[in-house]
C-alpha cells in the first residue's frame, strides 16, 4: 500500500515525538511493504517565526493531498506568557480542525499492568480500566465569538451546539459503545448549561436506536470526580469539546502518564492523529519526552488505513517497550531511556516481531 502523509511536527516535543512514530512508521513500511510517502508542513509558533501565520495555506495544501496528517504539538511559552500577542500558535490548530472538519476527536485510555503503580490512583480503583472519550472537536466554546468589551473590563467566550454537530459525534460513539462493553457515558452540564440541555436532548432520542446500549448521563464535575474513585465503570464517554479535553487529560492519570494518550481526529475531510499531550515545552530539546503517544497516534492512522495488523503490531511492541522498562522518566524514574532510544527499541522490535497479535 502507498500513502501520503503530511507531517506537522510543530513545537517543543513536537518534532522530537513525532520523529520516532515516523521511525516506527518506517519499520512497519519495510516489515509489510508498504510505501508512506511524508511531507513536512509548518504549523504553530514555528509557522508564526516564518509566516506570520500558525497554520499557514500550504500546510492545509499539503493536508488536504495526503492521505492523513500526523500531528505533533504546537505551543510556545512566548506566546502563553504574551497577553497582547496579536497571533497564537494554538489558533492554528482550532483552524486546522475547523478547515479540516475533524469533529470527531477519539481518545483511548488504556492501561498497562507493568504501569499500575506509576499511578497515584489506588492500585484497586485503575486495574481494569479501559475507556474512550469521543470529544467534539470543532464546536463548543473554543469556537464561539469572543472577545472584550467595557473598556476591556470584560471578556466574553460563547459557547453554541447545534443538533447536527451533535448527533454526527454522538453517532460514532454509540457505534463504538456498541462494538465494546456497550456502555455510553455523556459527560455535561445540563443543570446549568442549555447547550448540554440540547445534548442531553439528542442523546437521548438516539439511545432508542441502540437499545442494546446502556446509556448514562452525568455532570462534568461529578464526572472528574468518577474518573479518580472508579474509572472501571467507564466504557465509552460522549462529550463536548472543553469537557472532553479537561476530561481526557485527567484520565491520563490513571494510565501512569499524558505521555502515553494517542487519540485521532475523524473528519469529513480527512484525518489527524495527534498526541493528546501539548509541546511541553520544559522537556523540548531534551530527548526525555515521552514518544508513546505519538507512536500510537501513529498506529491510530494505520487503523485508519485498515492497516489493523500493522497497527497491532505497534501496539505490542509499545507494551513490549512498557513491561521492559524501555520507557521515559515520566513511566520509568529508576531507569530511565531517552525518547529517541524508546523509538529505536519500538521500530526495532517492530521490525523483528512475527506475531501481530497485540
Ligand atoms: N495538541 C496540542 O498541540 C496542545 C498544545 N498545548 C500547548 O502546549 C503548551 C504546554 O501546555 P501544557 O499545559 O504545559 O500541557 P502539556 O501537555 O504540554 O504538558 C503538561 C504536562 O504533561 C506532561 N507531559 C506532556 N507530554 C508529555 C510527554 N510526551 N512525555 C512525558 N510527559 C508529558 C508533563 O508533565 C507536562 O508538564 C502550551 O503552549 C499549550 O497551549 C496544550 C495541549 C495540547
Ligand atoms: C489548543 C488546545 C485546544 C489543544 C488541547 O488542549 C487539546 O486538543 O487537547
Ligand atoms: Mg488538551
Amino acid at each position: 500500500m502507498k500513502k501520503k502523509i503530511a507531517v506537522l511536527s510543530g513545537d517543543g516535543i513536537g518534532p522530537e515525538v513525532v520523529a520516532q512514530a515516523i521511525k516506527v512508521l518506517n519499520a512497519i513500511a519495510g516489515k509489510y511493504n508498504h510505501t508512506f510517502e511524508y511531507t513536512e508542513a509548518l504549523a504553530g509558533a514555528i509557522a508564526i517565526d516564518v509566516t506570520g501565520n500558525p497554520m499557514p495555506d500550504e500546510t492545509l495544501k499539503v493536508c488536504l493531498e495526503s492521505d492523513a496528517i500526523l500531528f505533533g504539538a504546537i505551543g510556545d511559552p512566548k506566546y502563553d506568557n504574551d497577553p497582547n500577542a496579536k497571533v497564537r500558535p494554538e489558533q492554528g490548530l482550532l483552524k486546522i480542525r475547523k478547515e479540516m472538519g475533524l469533529f470527531c476527536n477519539i481518545r483511548p485510555v488504556t492501561t498497562y499492568d507493568s504501569l499500575i503503580d506509576k499511578s497515584p490512583l489506588k492500585e484497586d480503583r485503575i486495574k481494569g480500566a479501559d475507556l474512550v472519550v469521543y470529544r467534539e472537536l470543532t464546536g463548543g466554546i473554543y469556537f464561539g465569538e469572543k472577545g472584550r468589551k467595557n473598556n476591556d473590563t470584560t471578556a466574553y467566550d460563547n459557547c453554541e451546539y447545534s443538533v447536527i454537530e451533535i448527533e454526527r459525534i454522538a453517532k460514532p460513539a454509540f457505534e463504538a459503545a456498541r462494538a465494546r462493553r456497550k456502555k455510553l457515558t455523556l459527560v455535561d452540564k445540563a443543570n446549568v448549561l442549555e447547550t448540554s440541555r440540547l445534548w442531553r436532548d439528542v442523546v437521548k432520542k438516539m439511545a432508542s436506536e441502540y437499545p442494546d446500549v446502556e446509556v448514562d448521563y452525568l455532570f462534568v464535575d461529578n464526572a472528574a470526580m468518577q474518573m479518580i474513585v472508579n474509572p472501571v465503570q467507564f466504557d465509552v464517554i460522549l462529550t463536548e469539546n472543553m469537557f472532553g479535553d479537561i476530561i481526557s487529560d485527567e484520565a491520563s492519570v490513571i494510565t501512569g502518564s499524558l505521555g502515553l494518550l494517542a487519540s485521532a481526529s475523524m473528519g469529513a475531510k480527512t484525518a489527524m492523529f495527534e498526541p493528546c499531550h501539548g509541546s511541553y515545552p520544559q522537556a523540548a530539546g531534551k530527548n526525555v519526552a515521552n514518544p508513546v503517544a505519538a507512536i500510537l497516534s501513529a498506529a491510530m492512522m494505520l487503523d485508519h488505513f485498515q492497516l489493523f495488523d500493522e497497527a497491532n503490531c505497534i501496539r505490542k511492541a509499545v507494551k513490549k517497550s512498557i513491561d521492559e522498562g524501555i520507557a521515559t522518566v515520566d513511566i520509568n524514574n529508576q531507569n530511565p531511556k531517552n525518547t529517541s532510544t524508546v523509538g529505536d527499541y519500538i521500530a526495532k522490535f517492530v521490525g523483528e516481531s512475527s506475531s501481530v497479535t497485540a
